[in-house]
């Protein structure tokens, strides 16, 4: 299947400074692709590759089917990309909102370019509000609205010209946690309603454990971790990553805090993962009943990732050779993800 968004080594230079290093990232259409990172990380400059608002260095630029970007070269002429980036809508952290226009202007702005005649347009933008929550604030200004609704205004607009991806950078960066909560429910429900394809740019994890089904980690230009949700949260390689999910670090944290110190040789840790919805069983009671074992649970936590609760424990098992490896085998054959892992996180 080819990708609505494909970015394949995809690089920005500005004089000596690398600010995207060599960047593949590939959408498919209808993900929540968050990339996450702190201020300065490449996040910003490689979206903006996205619609040629920044021209990359080198590496190719696929979107929706179209070469935007290929050979060092941009591959479509000023006024096709033009049409092109109408399939790409934007928002911002600080809405950028025309604060001496009312709210309906602010949304019919953006299809002064269209062929729809002004009663056609009003129509529109009142669906678009109503898809927002806001059709009874057509007339009010700016000013007059809370900043999660200037950021819902910011959205209507963004979606006026019916795109099929929208680039949230850092949208939620501005909002309280009651706002940033309901703009993320709101990008989340358009994701599913509409078929939105979202670049989610953050330095939050939360916004993206909230509504992302895939993820980026960046860092100094570079991706130095990314796939599926699930995977990266619960499994993060990369130290950064790690610092980003916080579940994990605590996991650690709670381990060492046992002062455990090294593991015979009969004892062996694991780390299971389960989708709480599916896992009804008490993992620990069954292995105890069907394979003898003696299991204590060092550290257990459920997250939810998406609309999915995910359990992560940490188990250490006493037993034969034998017996660790029915562990493994009982796990498995109840769903649940099992990893050993090594007795020095204890230290
Ligand atoms: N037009 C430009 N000219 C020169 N340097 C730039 C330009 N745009 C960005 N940079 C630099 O590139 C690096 C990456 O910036 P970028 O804004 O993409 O990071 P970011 O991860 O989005 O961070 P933030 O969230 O703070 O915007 C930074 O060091 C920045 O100063």
């Amino acid at each position: 299947m080819s990708h609505i968004i494909d970015l394949d080594h995809v690089s920005v230079t500005f004089g000596d400074l690398h600010a995207v290093s060599d960047v593949t990232i590939k959408v498919d259409k209808g993900d929540v692709y968050g990339v996450v990172g702190y201020s300065g990380a490449g996040k910003s400059t490689l979206v903006r590759t996205i619609n040629l608002l920044q021209l990359p260095t080198s590496g190719t630029i696929e979107i929706a089917g179209t070469t935007f970007f290929k050979d060092g070269v941009a591959q479509i002429s000023g006024k096709e990309l033009q049409a092109k980036r109408r399939n790409i809508g934007m928002i911002f952290q600080h809405f950028n909102l025309l604060n001496e226009t009312t709210v309906i202007e602010n949304v019919a702005f953006a299809l002064k370019h269209s062929d729809l005649d002004d009663d056609a347009i009003e129509k529109k933008c009142y669906e678009l509000l109503d898809l927002v929550g806001l059709k009874d604030k057509a007339e009010n200004y700016p000013v007059q609205l809370s900043g999660g609704e200037q950021q819902r205004v910011a959205i209507a607009r963004a979606l006026a010209n019916d795109p099929e991806i929208l680039i949230s950078d850092e949208a939620t960066s501005a909002l309280d946690p009651q706002n940033t909560n309901q703009i993320l429910d709101l990008l989340k429900r358009l994701n599913k309603q509409l078929g939105l394809t979202i670049i989610l740019i953050t330095h939050e994890m939360d916004a993206v454990k909230k509504v992302a089904n895939k993820i980026a980690v960046m860092e100094h230009g570079k991706v130095v971790e990314q796939g599926n949700l699930r995977d990266v949260y619960l499994r993060p390689k990369a130290e950064l990553t790690r610092q980003f999910v916080g579940g994990s670090l605590a996991a650690a944290d709670t381990l060492r805090s046992f002062n455990l110190g090294e593991l015979s040789d009969n004892e062996q840790l694991y780390q299971v993962v389960f989708s709480a919805a599916n896992v009804t069983k008490s993992i620990i009671l069954e292995l105890y009943k069907q394979v003898g074992v003696d299991v204590s649970m060092l550290y257990g936590n459920i997250e939810v990732l998406g609309d999915e609760p995910v359990g992560t424990m940490f188990i250490l098992v006493t037993g034969t050779p034998a017996q660790q490896a029915k562990v493994t085998k009982l796990l498995k054959s109840f769903n649940v993800e099992v990893s050993p892992v090594d007795g020095g996180i204890l230290a």
